[in-house]
């Protein structure tokens, strides 16, 4: 082990599990690789996202949920783009199946207590700030569950038929942008997961899972404009204009 792995393995001390899923073909953004491994500024967009979950207080470990054709490219993400060690793991066909391979992944050490909460976050996130996840992983502790979203600031419609939900006040509910990472108490989560596994259910995120299979109340944190999903070539060129606007770096 070099003297930077030694130094992560010491800070990286908690018992939340960051689970950054980068298992899509992530085809629209038409590069003819998986976008989570195109480069931004001089690392991958996925070790973006992996870098900062790490420098999270409270996080203990990280998976990295690939397809079995970018083993690869995740092992040299390991070793070049971030200070590791990353627990690498093949993940499913589809977002909920691999989430679930992450969760059963850490089954033994969510079942003895030695990781209680996980932050489950798109490799196609880069640019999640260290107080964002930090804010949502707190506010997980603290409530069972929490998602970053941002209201939508345009007049939004459901669609034909369809009616938006009323918010407490009896007005329209605002659409909310939801974001990653989300944060839930892992045991719950993971039991959330293995009912949906039987049911055969599919969420489009874990909070979707959360809210069918759970009573854990999900806490919104506000989300960042800038924690964007890439998934348009489009959205590379702004996440690089970010960077040098912000003057962010990587790890
Ligand atoms: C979870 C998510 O980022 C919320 O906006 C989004 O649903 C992910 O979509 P994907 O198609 O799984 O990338």
């Amino acid at each position: 082990m070099t003297q930077a792995r030694r130094s992560r393995s010491a800070r990286l001390r908690g018992r939340a599990a960051g689970i950054v899923l980068a298992g899509g073909s992530g085809t629209r953004v038409g590069a003819g690789i998986n976008k989570a491994f195109l480069p931004l500024s001089g690392r991958s967009i996925a070790a973006w996202g992996l870098n900062t979950l790490a420098s999270v207080e409270g996080v203990g470990l990280l998976v990295f949920v690939v397809r079995p054709d970018d083993l690869e490219h995740a092992r040299f993400v390991e070793a070049r783009e971030t200070d590791g060690p990353l627990e690498i793991i093949v993940g499913g066909e589809t977002r909920q199946e691999s989430e679930l391979a992450a969760l059963r992944h850490l089954a033994d050490r969510i079942d003895s207590g030695a990781v209680d909460t996980v932050l489950i976050h798109d490799a196609a996130r880069p640019l999640v700030s260290h107080g964002l996840a930090s804010a949502v992983l707190h506010a997980a502790r603290e409530n069972g569950g929490a998602v970053p979203g941002i209201p939508a600031a345009d007049i939004a419609a459901a669609g034909p038929g369809q009616s938006l939900r009323e918010g407490p006040d009896g007005r329209r509910a605002p659409l909310v942008r939801v974001q990653t990472p989300q944060g839930f108490h892992a045991a719950t989560i993971l039991d959330a997961y293995e009912a949906a596994a039987r049911d055969g259910f599919s969420g489009t995120d874990t909070a979707s899972c959360a809210e069918e299979y759970t009573d854990l109340p999900v806490t919104w944190v506000r989300g960042e404009e800038t924690n964007f999903k890439i998934t348009y070539a489009q959205d590379l060129l702004l996440a690089q204009d970010v960077v040098s606007a912000l003057g962010l770096r990587s790890g």
